[in-house]
C-alpha cells in the first residue's frame, strides 16, 4: 500500500537557524519558509536526490509541534510520510486493521496541496506517520 518515502519530519525551535544548518553546513537546496495555520507549522522543505526533509517550526498556541518540544527541547525526527495512491482506500484499510487515523479521519490538504493523513505513533512503532496521496 504505502510507495516512497516522500519526507522525514524534524521538529525544530529555530526554523531560520535550522535552515541555515542544512543549506551552509550540509549543503543542500533549501526552500523558502512558508506558514501553514491550519497544521500549526511553518515548514521549509530541504530537497534531497532522493527525498525531502520537512523542517518544522510550531506555529500558533496550539502547535503539536510546540508539544513535542516540551518533551524533546533540541528537537528530533518527528514524523514519515508515506506516500499512497488513493488516501481514502488506504485509510479504510487502517483502520479496518485497527489503527487509529489521528483527527475526525478525513485528510487534510498539506504542504504540497494533497490530501494528507495523520496515524498515531503507538500504532507505528512508535512513529508518528504522515499519508500523502501521491
Ligand atoms: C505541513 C503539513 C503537513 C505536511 O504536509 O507535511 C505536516 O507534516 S503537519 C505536522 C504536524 N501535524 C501533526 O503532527 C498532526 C498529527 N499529530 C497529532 O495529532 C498529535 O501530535 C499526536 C501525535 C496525536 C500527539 O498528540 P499529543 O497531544 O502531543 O499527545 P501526547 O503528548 O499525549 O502523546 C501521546 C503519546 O504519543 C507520543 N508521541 C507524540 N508525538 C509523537 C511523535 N511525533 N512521534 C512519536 N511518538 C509521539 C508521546 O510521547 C506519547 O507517548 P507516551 O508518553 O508514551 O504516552
Ligand atoms: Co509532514
Amino acid at each position: 500500500m504505502i510507495g516512497r518515502l516522500n519526507h522525514v519530519a524534524i521538529a525544530v525551535r529555530d526554523i531560520a537557524a535550522a535552515t541555515a544548518v542544512y543549506r551552509d553546513t550540509l549543503g543542500a537546496r533549501v526552500s523558502q519558509a512558508v506558514p501553514l495555520p491550519e497544521h500549526g507549522v511553518t515548514t521549509v522543505f530541504v530537497e534531497l536526490p532522493n527525498t525531502k526533509i520537512e523542517l518544522l517550526e510550531p506555529l500558533g498556541a496550539d502547535s503539536p509541534i510546540a508539544r513535542f518540544l516540551e518533551k524533546a527541547p533540541d528537537g528530533g525526527i518527528h514524523h514519515l510520510c508515506y506516500e499512497v495512491g488513493d488516501i481514502r482506500a488506504a485509510r479504510d484499510r487502517l483502520v479496518e486493521a485497527g489503527a487509529r487515523v489521528l483527527g475526525d479521519g478525513e485528510p487534510k490538504t498539506g504542504a504540497h496541496g494533497k490530501p494528507v493523513l495523520f496515524l498515531h505513533p503507538k500504532d507505528f512503532c512508535g512513529t508518528l506517520v504522515e499519508l500523502e496521496e501521491a
